[in-house]
């Protein structure tokens, strides 16, 4: 949750997706992340997955580069300097350096990708090694136990099932009790478009949201005003 007691944003850089095909596909990844920095987003998450999500390492290097810029510029500074997540499929350490040599504060880890073993030695090597606390992606009550093993303190719930794509905004709710009380940031990630459902989220507990599509297909000139009214 920010300071204020609201939830926070993280807004992500992504052109295209498994279940949706393109989304965005001319856009700039620099000037993206400069509006999303400059309208409150408390993170900036970039796709660097090739194949299904049209990204690159070179868009999370570009959008750091230019949302720290922007954040410099005096009379900027309305706002925290956003962190950065490398979105990607991780399997292997490798991937968690190449995330901070192009500029990310932490990674993501699907527990659904992973044995508990490697789930436990990546998570452990992001913290130990890298000094960053990856967000641990779960889709049900089973994968939200097995994040909680590991000792995950910042928990996405992912409302979109990752075999279907179908997407159950209720998947976070169902699953907030399992956190609550616990050293834990819990995230509603996917499908989030409206204000109304950031609030439903807020009452529940949920510190940050994660909004990717929404953002991405709001018309020039109005990301924003619609961070700010999310936000609202
Ligand atoms: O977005 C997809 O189609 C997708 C399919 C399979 C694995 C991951 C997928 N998306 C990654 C994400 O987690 C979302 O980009 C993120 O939560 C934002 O979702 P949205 O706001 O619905 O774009």
């Amino acid at each position: 949750m920010d300071e204020t007691g609201g939830v926070s944003l993280m807004s992500e850089i992504k052109r295209a997706s498994p279940s949706k095909g393109d989304i965005a596909l001319s856009a700039n990844a620099a000037s993206q992340a400069q509006t999303y920095a400059l309208s409150g987003a408390s993170v900036i998450s970039v796709l660097t997955e090739p194949t299904w999500f049209k990204g690159t390492l070179l868009d999370l290097r570009l959008a750091r580069t230019a949302a720290d810029a922007a954040y410099i510029k005096p009379g900027s500074q309305d706002y925290e300097r956003p962190a950065f997540l490398r979105k990607d499929f991780i399997f292997d350490e490798y991937q968690i350096d190449e995330a901070r040599l192009y500029g990310a504060d932490t990674v993501l880890l699907i527990v659904a990708m992973l044995s508990q073993d490697r789930l436990s030695a990546l998570y452990n090597y992001s913290v130990q090694v890298r000094g960053m606390e990856p967000l641990v992606e779960v889709n049900n009550a089973e994968e939200m136990q097995r994040a909680l093993e590991i000792g995950a303190k910042v928990i996405g719930v992912n409302n979109r099932n990752l075999h279907d794509f179908n997407v159950d905004m209720g998947t976070t709710s169902r699953l907030a009790d399992m956190v609550s009380g616990k050293d834990v940031v819990l995230c509603a990630l996917s499908g989030i478009s409206t204000k109304e459902d950031v609030e439903v989220y807020r009452k529940q507990g949920v510190g940050a949201v994660l909004v990717g599509e929404a953002l991405m297909r709001a018309p020039e000139g109005q990301t924003g005003p619609f961070i700010k009214n999310l936000l609202g």
